[in-house]
């Protein structure tokens, strides 16, 4: 492992990681199963939606020059000449004066051109209701009206999803719907999670003084999930050196990303540290960021990606945000891995963090002024003077606000660049 001589920024920080990790293999899978994953290749739609004229109502299917003279003291009798219901496959003929009982989602007969919703016609029991052989319309209606056209949403083989595209649940809707059935999205990466520290507690051993319970491998498998990455192997290191160092190297063959947390400091038990010195490929470096300055990355030789995060669990957190997550969506193809800030007013004063770009854990919150548009505000989670070890008040937190090295301290009223990061 090699150290950086000098202090990179953030952006220096997840340029270099970005530089050395790309796309996985391409799996195809069923659009069914797809959900959370990322397109490989632009899709483009092998139907129109809709496929076919449909009616957007329950009513008639009329020829709207039929009823173009149809007024409350002139209403005309139409004759019922046929049904059409969704899934049917009829397409009734229509001359002059006929009109069709159609449902809502059914194709439109081909000789029609307008719906009447049964509410603005009247049928055997009065205004409103359903006519058995003739319906009476009170009204003319305009030519279309209440007739989803064919292709109107998406017409065929124009692009419906774009590789690098996230498959939420709206996105493989729309290709269910328009019959593809399956995709090609990027693998996502495997990836394994070690921590250490001694003074780490198992789950559900009592508690000694010195002890806490551990809490990053929760922390960092929950950030995981919630950027595609679902099954995460957690690991308890002993804190040897050699025993860590082996773990490395088997991990290090079989993940495509390595994840730790703690023992990167310059003390004289930081495992992790010392173990990673012998990879060539791994990189100390100090990052002009407050808090996650220590960051320690780079390909082990087994060929997977590490990250050594620093142990203190909002500095885990703030690395994973700022160099961690955009990787691990590059590796997944994604076309957009970085979020996108947003202006918020800080509702309180804090100091800055001197010449360190500050990733500050808050609660944003919309705020609606008197007589202003809503916008809105952030208010810190923890104290601004010991953020790194907060891991109570963090999680209260639902973005971090972004305040550049060099800006000084932030005034109430401020406006400061926050990105949202709750899921
Ligand atoms: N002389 C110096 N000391 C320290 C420096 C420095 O520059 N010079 N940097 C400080 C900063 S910044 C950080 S961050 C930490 C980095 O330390 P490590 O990565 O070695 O982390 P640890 O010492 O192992 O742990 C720090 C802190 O976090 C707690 N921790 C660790 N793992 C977990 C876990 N899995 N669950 C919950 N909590 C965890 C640990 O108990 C410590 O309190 O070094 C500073 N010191
Ligand atoms: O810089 Mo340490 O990595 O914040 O808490």
């Amino acid at each position: 492992m090699r150290s950086t001589a000098r202090v990179n920024t953030a952006q220096e920080q997840l340029n270099w990681v970005l530089k050395r990790v790309g796309p996985l293999p391409i799996d195809e899978v069923a659009v069914r199963e797809a959900h959370g994953l990322t397109l490989a290749t632009d899709v483009k739609s092998p139907l129109s939606l809709p496929l076919w004229d449909n009616s957007a109502m329950d009513g008639y299917a009329v020829r709207a020059a039929d009823v173009a003279d149809a007024a409350p003291d002139s209403p005309m009798t139409l004759r019922i000449v046929g049904e059409v219901l969704a899934g049917g496959a009829s397409d009734p003929s229509l001359d002059r004066g006929d009109a069709v009982r159609i449902m809502t989602g059914a194709p439109v007969p081909t000789a029609a051109d307008t719906v009447i919703p049964v509410e603005l016609t009247r049928g055997d029991k009065g205004d409103g209701s359903w006519a058995t052989d003739s319906v009476v319309v009170q009204a003319a209606v305009a030519v279309g009206a209440n007739v989803r056209r064919r292709g109107e949403d998406i017409s065929e083989g124009s692009v419906l999803a774009t590789a690098g595209d996230l498959l939420g649940a709206a996105r493989l809707a729309a290709l269910a719907a328009a019959g593809v059935e399956r995709v090609l999205v990027r693998k996502v990466p495997r990836v394994a999670v070690v921590v250490t520290g001694s003074e780490l507690r198992g789950s559900e051993e009592p508690l000694k003084r010195g002890q806490i319970p551990e809490s990053n491998s929760v922390l960092i498998a929950g950030l995981l999930r919630e950027c595609g990455v679902q099954a995460v192997e957690v690991h308890h290191s002993d804190d040897k050196v050699a025993s860590l160092a082996h773990l490395l190297r088997e991990l290090g063959g079989s993940f495509d990303v390595v994840m730790t947390t703690g023992g990167i400091g310059p003390g004289t038990h930081d495992v992790v540290r010392i173990a990673l010195e012998a990879e060539p490929a791994v990189r100390a470096a100090r990052v002009a960021v407050r808090p996650a300055k220590l960051q320690c990355a780079g390909k082990l030789s087994g060929g997977a990606f590490v990250f050594a995060l620093p142990g203190n669990p909002v500095s885990a957190a703030v690395s994973f945000e700022l160099f961690v997550r955009p990787a691990l969506l590059a590796m997944q193809g994604r076309s957009e891995v970085h979020r996108i800030p947003v202006p918020a007013v800080a509702e309180a004063d804090w100091r800055g963090a001197e010449g360190r770009l500050q990733v500050l854990p808050v609660v944003v919150r919309p705020v609606v002024e008197s007589g202003g548009a809503p916008m809105l505000s952030c208010a810190p989670a923890v104290n601004p003077r010991g953020v790194s070890h907060a891991v109570g008040g963090h999680g209260a937190a639902n973005g971090y606000a972004l305040v550049e090295a060099d800006r000084g301290d932030v005034v109430a009223g401020d406006t400061v660049p926050v990105i949202l990061v709750a899921p």
